[in-house]
């Protein structure tokens, strides 16, 4: 329960330092990812131009990669971003988007895993499941599953892969293989607005630019993300998907270190 506090504590050092996240993601959670960074007082950019995106990642706090729309060129950029924040000692944060649906999302995330050295690996269950070759349930990761599966899961992925793993859901876990932490805030609508899992990253991004455990960044930005969720659910639920998304930009905003410490919940298994 001392990860409350030092969540909350983090908030505050990201909006303090104002971290520069460069995002190499999706064209469908572009813009929604720059405005949910903005909110949290980050400083997004997005650059995906193999000329320049070496340049880019060194000066960022942290570089965030998401293969959610790839293609050969935007890969090729991942790698040259992802190898020079690797010599800057940027941390670098994955999310495998669709890993598993294909052959060239399953064989480019484990490249990139190999080649680049990462921070922190994000995704839901089946995600984590198909990088490290195992199967799971693509639709309908819940049903069946008990969350001590996902710890578990979460577990061999983070020794395998040899990094922090983030796996979201009704509950987010995160572990580097031996201390494992469950967030339990969160809301259901989250999963009825695109990019809520690629803004997570982002998200996490931002805190690892602060803090260099990346479990701690991990836990202290997932847990802020679903407080904000819960807020802004209470505000605008009842409205819908697109109430929602625009109340949860606000609730990125205004939710503060006090929020997090009063409504956080964090559990260590
Ligand atoms: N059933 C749920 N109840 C509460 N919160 C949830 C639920 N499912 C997901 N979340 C939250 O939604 C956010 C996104 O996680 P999710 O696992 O849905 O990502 P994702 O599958 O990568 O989404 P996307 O690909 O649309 O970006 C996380 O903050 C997670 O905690
Ligand atoms: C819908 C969708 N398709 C590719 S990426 C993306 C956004 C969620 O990751
Ligand atoms: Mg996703």
């Amino acid at each position: 329960m001392s990860h409350r506090y030092e969540g909350a504590e983090l908030l505050e050092r990201v909006r303090k330092a104002n971290p520069l996240v460069h995002n190499i993601t999706n064209v469908v959670v572009t813009n929604f990812t720059a405005n949910g960074l903005l909110a949290l007082g980050a400083s997004p950019v997005m650059a995906y131009a193999k000329e320049e995106v070496a340049e880019m990642a060194k000066l960022a706090g942290a570089l965030v990669l998401n293969i959610g729309t790839l293609n050969a060129a935007e890969v090729e950029a991942m790698l040259m971003a992802g190898r020079a924040a690797n010599e800057a000692g940027v941390p670098v944060i994955f999310d495998p988007v669709g890993v598993g649906a294909t052959g060239y999302r399953t064989e480019t995330a484990r490249c990139i895993a190999e080649q680049i050295k990462l921070a922190v690996v994000r995704g839901n269950a089946a995600e984590i499941a198909n990088m490290i070759g195992e199967r799971w349930m693509i639709k309908g990761v819940d049903a069946g599953q008990g969350n001590g599966d996902v710890v578990a899961l979460a577990k061999r992925a983070a020794v395998e892969l040899g990094t922090v793993v983030a796996i979201t859901g009704k509950e987010d876990v995160v572990t580097d293989g031996q201390a494992v932490y469950v967030v339990g805030n969160g809301h259901p609508l989250l999963t009825k607005v695109t990019g809520t899992g690629c803004l997570a990253t982002s998200v996490i991004g931002a805190f690892a630019a602060v803090e260099r455990d990346a479990v701690k960044a991990a836990v202290a930005a997932l847990t802020y993300y679903g407080v904000a969720a819960e807020r802004a659910a209470a505000e605008a639920g009842e409205r819908g998907p697109g109430s929602f998304q625009a109340a949860f930009l606000d609730a990125l905003a205004h939710t503060t270190a006090d929020d997090v410490k009063r409504t956080g919940r964090v559990e260590q298994r």
